[in-house]
């Protein structure tokens, strides 16, 4: 389990991280989300015990970083896959590892065939593709078997093979009851990964939830309604204090669309007033539109608009 209390970490006037508390816990993969400068990396960093807090606990297992015995063993990450050094082999370089961590050499060639390297072992590190780099560097997190994992936008620059492969990869270790916290900027990678996602921006806490839960709360939904009465649905939805936008002119003819309400409550509307309905749809803004939303799509956002988006949630 990793926790976080209060981390805040500040680079001169610059709050990298400020005030974060969020619980990560085994089982199942948990996105870190937020856009590019909103303190991912710096978070996974002070984790991992690379960047001192300026204040506030990270622990790992209940423990600092540097309170624990036997680091790889409990904790493995993957910041930078290209930090190999380029004329070790994939073998070498985690024989190395091992070697300095107190680590039996048999678990390298375990590890090399866990990530699909076990026939490429033997070369040069400096020639692997950025997949390549990649499983090299999961091998390396690996190696100790640990319960907790941080993965530090694994799937940057990586071909769509690619990232299914390390998107199942991650979802395997957290089946296995592992702690898997993996950072992005896509929401809808994310999406796709993770079941619960802890979103920042600015270094701050946005929202802590299962990926269903933040959609849910963050994105509009509206019900889309056509009918031969439009006139009258109107009429009676706004009678009922509720907002109607036109939907356009569409190929079917013209739509409405229906704010704050359920598809059933329109459906029971039309028929207790015997309106005949050729649509009824429930929409929903897709998760990207939630994200930059809520982010206002980069780091430049303002409080006041987080507030907006999230009503009372925050
Ligand atoms: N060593 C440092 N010295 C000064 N400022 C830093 C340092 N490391 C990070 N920052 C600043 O802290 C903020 C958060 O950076 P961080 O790299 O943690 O964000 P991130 O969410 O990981 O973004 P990205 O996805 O672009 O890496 C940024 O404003 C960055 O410029």
């Amino acid at each position: 389990m990793i926790e976080l209390r209060g981390l805040t970490k500040h680079f001169g006037a610059t709050a990298a991280v400020e005030d974060l508390s969020f619980t990560v816990q085994p089982g199942h993969v948990t996105g870190f989300l937020g856009p590019n400068g909103a303190g991912k990396s710096t978070t996974m960093r002070m984790i991992l015990g690379l960047d001192r807090p300026t204040s506030g606990v990270a622990l790992v297992n209940g423990k600092p970083y540097a309170e624990l015995t036997n680091p790889l063993r409990q904790v493995g990450a993957l910041l930078d896959a290209r930090w190999v050094h380029p004329n070790r082999s994939a073998r070498a370089h985690l024989q190395w590892m091992a070697a300095s961590n107190g680590i039996p050499k048999s678990r390298v060639d375990e590890v090399l065939r866990l990530v699909g390297l076990s026939e490429v072992a033997g070369k040069q590190a400096g020639g692997f593709s950025l997949g390549m780099s990649q499983r090299l560097g999961l091998a390396g997190a690996l190696l100790g078997d640990p319960q907790v994992l941080l993965f530090d936008e694994p799937v940057n620059g990586l071909d769509p093979e690619g990232i299914v492969w390390i998107r199942k990869f991650m979802q395997r270790l957290a089946a296995e009851g592992r702690t898997v916290l993996v950072s992005s900027h896509l929401l809808s990678e994310m999406a796709q990964t993770a079941e619960h996602l802890v979103v920042i921006g600015r270094g701050r806490l946005i929202s802590d939830s299962t990926v269903g839960e933040f959609i849910e709360r963050s994105s509009e939904s509206t019900v889309r309604v056509r009918s031969p009465q439009l006139d009258l649905l109107r009429s009676l939805l706004t009678s009922r204090g509720l907002t109607v936008r036109e939907d356009g002119i569409g190929e079917d003819g013209p739509a409405l669309s229906v704010l704050g309400t359920t598809s059933d409550d329109v459906g029971r509307l039309a028929g207790e007033n015997a309106i005949t309905l050729y649509e009824l749809a429930p929409q929903r803004a897709s998760l990207e539109e939630a994200f930059m939303k809520l982010t206002g799509g980069d780091v430049q956002y303002h409080g006041e608009d987080f507030q907006e988006v999230m009503g009372g949630a925050l």
